[in-house]
């Protein structure tokens, strides 16, 4: 994973309970300078996909370097950030606030934000949307040991045991 660029590459994903709302914040990611690809890995209108497999499947692609971060939508936003843990090098955090919102990025490195649509009004989550687009985690803060101690708590991958 390479450090955030300015223009992002953006994976966006729910499940049917958070469809609404991807649908709305993808319109407005797709608008925004700043954001330079919308990967949106649905799930569609008429699909049941349940949260964990939306979830993984967009932190892989962030772990993977196909995308720089994610937005991940269900019902509470927390069974998204749960899945999405789960996906080595990833961390999702649910914030429904403007100042976690800020923390999860200069504090925690989170590569991807989640909501619920069931949680917050659709116009604060677009707002909260913009603002997360304008925060990049500083390498050299007092927050950048914190996160490397977090990674190190990482399982060894398998080829290195
Ligand atoms: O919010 C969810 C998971 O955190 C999901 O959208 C609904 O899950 P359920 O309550 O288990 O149906």
């Amino acid at each position: 994973m390479s450090d955030t660029p300015r223009t992002l590459r953006i994976v966006i994903g729910s499940d049917d309970a958070g469809l609404h709302y991807r649908a709305a914040l993808a319109r407005d990611l797709r608008q925004d300078p700043r954001v330079a690809e919308v990967i949106d890995i649905g799930v569609g209108d008429d699909e049941h996909t349940d949260y964990p497999h939306v979830a993984v499947r967009a932190a892989r692609m962030i772990a993977d370097g196909r995308a720089d971060r994610g937005l991940l939508i269900c019902g509470t936003g927390l069974g998204v950030a749960i899945s999405a843990n789960k996906v080595p090098g990833i961390r999702a955090v649910t914030a429904h606030d403007s100042y976690s919102v800020q923390r999860g990025v200069l504090s925690n490195d989170a590569q991807i934000l989640c909501m619920g649509e069931r949680v917050i009004g659709l116009e604060l989550a677009r707002m909260l949307v913009r603002e997360w687009l304008g925060y990049r985690f500083d390498r050299q803060s007092a927050s950048a040991a914190k996160v490397a101690a977090i990674c190190s708590y990482e399982p060894a991958p398998a080829h290195a045991l």
